[in-house]
């Protein structure tokens, strides 16, 4: 593959509500999308998952643009490569930056299923027929989440997670397992309990399928303790930016469950050893969202056809944030399910109206 050009499309658009985290609210969310070109007129796409401000990870769309334009799109459009894999291992001598060289990496996949006229899911050995889809609750009021889980049961969704934190932890979890008895139900921290964890030893009784990420993203020793003093699996979000990462919890036993999410390990290549690493090791991965748009999300789908995704993820409807989202067709969960997109490559197309609509920055770069 030989890169000529490389298109950052910055866009903006408004959540259909606000999401609540125990980090912080967003009610707008902005993004890159890179479009790679290469010199046959194959045409690919990667998304920056990065937010406006660094209170998920410390990455944020402007230190993403910087990256891509400066760093990493001289270094792709400079050299020539056989495999998308060889792309993130060109930015080895880059340091972390995981969600500028993932848009990258994603795109160059994207590029390389077209040259092979297959399905992204097919190029990456992708075994399942359909994906197990999951759908996130953040809400301020415990009335406001049981509203959605209802709204959300109804159109299907089998497995529903929960954004929590101290005061708004035990007595919503408790009432949530009380109303909804089958559901399938897990609660993500974001770190909110660092320093104060045995606040969360009561939520073990509760029975959840696992608490994600209680404790900070550097925590892996206070992980493996916690986890020892609990029922409930740790799952670990925030903590895994890369392959090393993920070998570092499976060796310190930080947690059974590991949420892979392709922006923030640096792109799909690292997400697939990621994947390949924890099958070898009994480790359970599902895939992680990241309010995002249709580019990330189709990659996501992609991703999640890979046999070890054995639990629902975070992947939900492209309706589920978005009036209209950038691309087309929707992705849309029936049944708790999702079928992975059979076009060449992502399978989603750009809408180009809709992109022009919400972009507020546009740049060119060539060779
Ligand atoms: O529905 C989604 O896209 C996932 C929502 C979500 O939980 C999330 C969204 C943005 C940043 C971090 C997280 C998270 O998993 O912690
Ligand atoms: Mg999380």
């Amino acid at each position: 593959m030989k890169f000529t050009k490389v298109e950052l499309h910055v866009i903006q658009m408004a959540l259909k509500a606000p999401f609540v985290t125990s980090l912080g609210i967003v009610k707008e969310r902005k993004g890159i999308i890179v479009e790679l070109h290469d010199d046959q007129g194959h045409i690919g796409y990667g998304e920056s998952v990065a937010f406006e401000t660094p209170w998920y990870t410390e990455e944020t769309v402007k230190t993403c643009f910087h990256m891509i334009k400066d760093i990493l799109a001289p270094i792709v459009l400079k050299q020539s490569y056989e495999h998308p894999t060889e792309v993130f291992d060109s930015f080895n001598t880059i340091r972390k930056n995981p969600m500028a060289k993932a848009a990258v990496d994603m795109a160059a996949w994207d590029v390389f299923a077209k040259i092979h006229q297959l399905p992204l899911h097919q190029m990456i050995g992708g075994t399942r027929s359909d994906i197990l889809a999951g759908v996130v609750v953040g809400a301020s009021t415990i009335d406001e989440v049981l509203k959605q889980i209802q709204a959300f049961k109804a159109e299907g969704y089998e497995r529903v997670k929960i954004k929590i934190g101290p005061g708004k932890d035990y007595d919503w979890m408790k009432e949530i397992r009380h109303s909804f008895p089958e559901l399938s139900i897990l609660a993500d921290a974001n770190s909110a309990y660092s320093g104060v964890e045995d606040q969360l030893l009561e939520i073990d009784e509760l029975g959840l399928q696992m608490i994600e990420q209680p404790l900070g993203q550097d925590d892996l020793v206070d992980h493996a303790r916690l986890q020892k003093k609990m029922v409930t699996p740790i799952c670990l979000d925030e903590s895994i930016t890369s392959l090393h990462a993920a070998k570092s919890a499976i060796a310190l036993q930080s947690g059974r469950v590991i949420n892979i999410k392709i922006g923030r390990v640096g792109g799909l290549t690292e997400a697939i050893r990621i994947h390949d690493l924890c099958q070898k090791h009994g480790i359970q991965v599902w895939c992680g969202g990241m309010l995002e748009f249709g580019v990330s999300r189709a990659h996501n789908v992609a991703l999640a056809t890979l046999s070890g995704f054995s639990i629902p993820g975070d992947i939900s409807s492209s309706s589920r944030y978005w009036q209209e989202d950038i691309t087309t067709p929707d992705v849309v969960v029936e049944r708790g399910r999702i079928l992975p997109f059979e076009g060449v490559g992502i399978g989603v197309e750009i809408n180009r109206k809709r992109l022009d609509e919400v972009r507020i920055h546009h740049e060119v770069l060539i060779k």
